[in-house]
């Protein structure tokens, strides 16, 4: 309804209409600036010991830790739904943590054990393995610590660089170090190509923000810091020249793609980094990210789906050519 004494006889001297172009569904596909695709999603999986086990996380619903038998069938799913890529993490149980992570290397261990049987099994799709010791140390930190509790830097690059090389000859695509250890890149590039694994990757994650989103990933392998914090290793939040900083650096050091996370917190660094380079720029939804929208959701506070899209396409739109994310399933799902 018009007011009373419209004029609308005499239109706005207005050349400009931005509306014009979004009059109709199809017009507005046409002029559409971002397109979410199935092939930006990589499919973060947790994977436990023993056999028919898929345990839901409690703070990740949708989520679970699958055994390998029931992991496969996973995969074996959500590779013919289009998804091209999976990361891998590991629940390991306590008995097999220390302070040194050393099962993070061993050559017949959990993760090492599950890429081999789902390069096998699923040989397309592309796996991803994390280097990090936080799923394997007692303490829960991404590194070895001193009498201390400092974080020691260069003996846990050699801790890595075992790990990463395990991973490789297991069958990884990828390797993916987490752990924000300095260095770590240029000494895992060299000893993959020392040992003949050229065209094993590295996604490295090299802007890594000390953030509370992690908190429902750390539920869900247990990998709580027992102590203190990882504000020595991973970025101070209101950074973001330290950042390019670390990009630099990473691709110095030999990184194929390169990785912000958070994501969504941080969507101006994603920005940042796909203007200062030409690699794939990754970007990771993380768990808690995952866990507000599902929890608000629940509540039936939100429209899930359609926050979900509106979230990953704020990614792409900043820059990310790939996104690490839990709704990977359900998106593949939705875009079908
Ligand atoms: N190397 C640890 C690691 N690898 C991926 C995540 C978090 C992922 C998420 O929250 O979804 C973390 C947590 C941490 O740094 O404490
Ligand atoms: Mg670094």
């Amino acid at each position: 309804m018009l007011p009373e004494n419209s004029t609308t006889d005499k239109p706005l001297n207005c050349f400009q209409r931005p509306r014009r172009l979004r009059q109709t569904a199809t017009l507005r596909r046409m002029v559409r600036e971002t397109i979410l695709s199935v092939d930006d999603l990589i499919y973060p999986m947790f994977v436990t010991e023993g056999e028919e086990q898929k345990v839901e996380i409690a703070s990740m619903p949708g989520c679970y830790r699958y055994s390998l038998d029931l992991l496969l069938k996973e995969i074996a799913e959500v590779s013919r739904l289009g998804i091209n890529a999976i990361a891998l993490f590991p629940v390991i149980p306590e008995n097999k943590k220390d302070d040194t992570g050393k099962e993070s290397y061993n050559l017949e261990g959990l993760v090492q054990q599950t890429v081999k049987a789902i390069k096998q099994a699923i040989p397309e799709i592309v796996v991803i393995t994390d280097v990090a010791l936080d799923p394997f140390t007692t303490h829960g930190h991404d590194g070895l610590v001193d009498e201390n509790g400092t974080i020691l830097n260069d003996p846990t690059v050699e801790v890595l660089v075992k790990m990463a090389l395990s991973q490789a000859a297991a069958g990884a695509d990828f390797v993916a170090p987490s752990d924000m250890m300095d260095g770590r890149v240029g000494a895992i590039r060299q000893a993959l190509d020392a040992e003949g694994y050229i065209n094993v990757g590295i996604l490295a994650y090299s802007a890594k923000y000390a953030s509370a989103y992690y908190g429902p990933f750390r539920d869900a392998l247990d990998s709580t810091p027992k102590f203190g914090d990882k504000k020595t290793y991973q970025m101070d939040p209101a950074n973001a020249r330290e950042a390019l900083k670390e990009i630099e650096l990473d691709i110095a050091e030999g990184a194929d793609m390169v990785m912000v996370k958070p994501a969504l917190a941080y969507l101006d660094i994603i920005c940042q980094v796909k203007e200062t380079t030409n690699l794939p720029v990754a970007a990771y939804n993380v768990s808690g990210e995952y866990a507000m929208i599902k929890a608000a959701a629940q509540m039936g506070w939100i429209d899930e789906k359609q926050v979900i899209l509106e979230t990953l396409t704020s990614m792409k739109r900043a820059g990310a050519d790939l996104i690490l994310t839990y709704f990977a399933k359900e998106v593949a799902l939705m875009l079908l």
